[in-house]
């Protein structure tokens, strides 16, 4: 493709150099160039990428577009733009042909239940005999095929390059997590959707947004984008009416069609006869697509809230409610929330992801309906990431368990005992009657709380679900609950 094509998709405020040579590639990143590619110089929060244009010019970058002056060799062309970062991504989706308009997108964005509700999706979709694209936490998926990741939701570039295999693969449907980061980083701005799903806002990623309104305009953004024009027709927002921010991300999908879900306020598709046991939960979805009993494997009322938010989906998209309601009574579950570690002990060890305030509160209220004997819980938070939700964490854990093991979860650089101290902050109330122990090796603390479990208990061990790692400073070191905690059961009983 030529670069004076690419720019068409952007506003250029200047440019120069041989602007009809053509590029072999596009990317954000000066250790990824090769000849004959594009370097989009994106000004980070580390780094500049204005810096890294000799080395990327060095390595055989034909053109370079950046947000301020730039100097390279005449042979380079390069153009300037207001925002580098949005550039890169409609540049991208240029560069790949488009592919979000040749499928149909489902976006899904809340802090908690994304993985949950696209995965829900997914499976659906599958049931449905169509051939589905997955993106998010836990593997990108084309087909059967599973894709090793890093983020949530890819950067602009390696998003476009995924849907644009997807598109030669013939994906008809791709689902994916949308992270306020992306959205607040236009990786999505080269997608167009046809549906948007809201799962719920409460409080996470404060060290990335200044505050809950900015975190709030963030998730908003994915809805607006919903409600501009584009090719698509039809396009629908699902949206979580018993969230306190449901009216405001209503008002952000203007002109669309908007189908609400909940249980505790009126909507187009509610649950009703709730019953939350250890083997799963069972409810009727009533509303605007009949009523229609479902008896999940999945459990706990924050699931009932995903699989009303993913029925919604997929029903707003024609699928036939007898096959949402087989699909979704099929699901096993999703690697690391609310996973049970069985060993054949007499007390319940349940993983799961929970790494957020509400997140760990609906998990251990979860727990708590299902359990007659104590309840143990295992947690820390992440280092480098939001430091208000500490003592908030910690607060919500002592209110719910019986015991505690206060442990680290990917402190990254931060000192472990620094981040416990944070946490220590919200279980003051607790700690006259010593009802935890601060146990910064995270591998201990599973060990101690399994020996310490009676018959009839159950064990929560919060915060890394299916993370099979452990960053402790920059390095990644192998470690997994559910291995730890399967370990810690065949020492128990050896
Ligand atoms: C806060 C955040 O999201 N940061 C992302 C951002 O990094 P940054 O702006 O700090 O980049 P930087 O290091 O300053 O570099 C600036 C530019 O120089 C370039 N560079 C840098 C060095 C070099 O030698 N050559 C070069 O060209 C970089 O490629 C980059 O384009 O842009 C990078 C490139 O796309 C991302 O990898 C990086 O994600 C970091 C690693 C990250 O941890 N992000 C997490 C918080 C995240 O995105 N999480 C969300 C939400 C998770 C959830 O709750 O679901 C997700 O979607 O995963
Ligand atoms: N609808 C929900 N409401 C509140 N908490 C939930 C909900 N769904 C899941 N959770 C809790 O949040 C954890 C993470 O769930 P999930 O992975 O589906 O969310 P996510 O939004 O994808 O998270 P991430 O931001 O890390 O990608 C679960 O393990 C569970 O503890
Ligand atoms: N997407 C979230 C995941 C947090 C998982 C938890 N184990 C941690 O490391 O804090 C984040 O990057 O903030
Ligand atoms: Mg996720």
């Amino acid at each position: 493709m030529l670069f004076q094509e690419l720019l068409k998709s952007v506003e250029v405020h200047a440019a120069d150099g041989p602007q009809n040579t053509v590029l072999t590639g596009i990317t954000y990143d000066s250790r990824k160039v090769e000849p004959g590619f594009l370097f989009v110089a994106v000004q980070g929060f580390k780094h500049d990428g204005a810096e890294y244009i000799p080395q990327a010019v060095e390595k055989g970058a034909v053109a370079v577009v950046a947000q301020k002056a730039v100097t390279v060799p005449p042979n380079v062309a390069w153009a300037l733009v207001a925002d580098s970062r949005q550039a890169l991504a409609l540049m991208s989706a240029s560069f790949y042909g488009n592919p979000s308009t040749n499928m149909r997108m489902v976006g899904v964005t809340g802090t908690n239940g994304k993985t949950t509700t696209t995965n829900l999706i997914a499976s659906v979709l599958d049931e449905a005999g169509r051939k589905t694209g997955l993106v998010g936490t836990i593997h990108n998926r084309i087909g059967a095929r599973k894709l090793v990741v890093s983020h949530t939701t890819p950067e602009s570039t390696d998003l476009q390059e995924l849907l644009h295999e997807m598109a030669t693969e013939q994906v008809s449907d791709c689902v994916m997590e949308v992270s306020s980061h992306a959205l607040a980083l236009h990786r999505v701005d080269g997608c167009e959707f046809d549906t948007a799903v809201f799962t719920n806002l409460t409080q996470d990623h404060l060290d990335f947004h200044p505050d809950m309104q900015s975190y709030l305009e963030a998730k908003q953004a994915l809805f607006r984008k919903l409600a501009e024009p584009g090719a698509k027709r039809g396009k629908c927002a699902v949206v979580n009416a018993d969230d306190a921010y449901a009216g405001s991300i209503i008002e952000a999908a203007a002109g669309v069609e908007v189908y609400t879900y909940g249980i505790k306020t009126s909507a187009d598709v509610r649950a009703e006869d709730i019953d939350v046991s250890a083997r799963g939960v069972s409810f009727t979805v009533t509303g605007k697509w009949g009523r229609c009993p479902l008896d999940l494997r999945i459990t706990g009322l924050f699931n009932v809230y995903n699989t009303l938010a993913a029925f919604t989906a997929c029903a707003a998209m024609g699928i036939p409610v007898e096959v949402i309601k087989k699909a979704l009574e099929g699901m096993p579950g999703v690697p690391g929330r609310f996973e049970l570690v069985d060993a054949g002990q007499d007390f319940a060890v349940i993983v799961d992801y929970a790494h957020t305030p509400d997140g760990l509160e609906n998990v251990l209220k979860t727990a708590r309906e299902i359990t007659t004997g104590k309840l143990i819980t295992v947690f820390g938070c992440g280092g480098d990431r939001d430091r208000t939700k500490r003592p908030l964490m910690g607060r919500i854990a002592a209110g719910y368990s019986d015991y505690m093991l206060v442990t680290s979860d990917n402190p990254r650089t931060e000192a472990p005992l620094d981040i416990i101290r944070d946490i220590e902050k919200g279980l003051e109330p607790v700690a006259e009657n010593n009802s935890y122990t601060v146990e910064p090796d995270r591998r201990r603390a599973i060990q101690l709380a399994v020996r310490m479990a009676q018959k009839g208990d159950v064990v929560v061990i919060a915060g890394k679900g299916h993370e099979d790692y452990q960053i402790i400073g920059t390095q990644k070191y192998p470690f997994d609950d559910r291995s730890e905690a399967a370990a810690a059961l065949g020492a128990l009983q050896a």
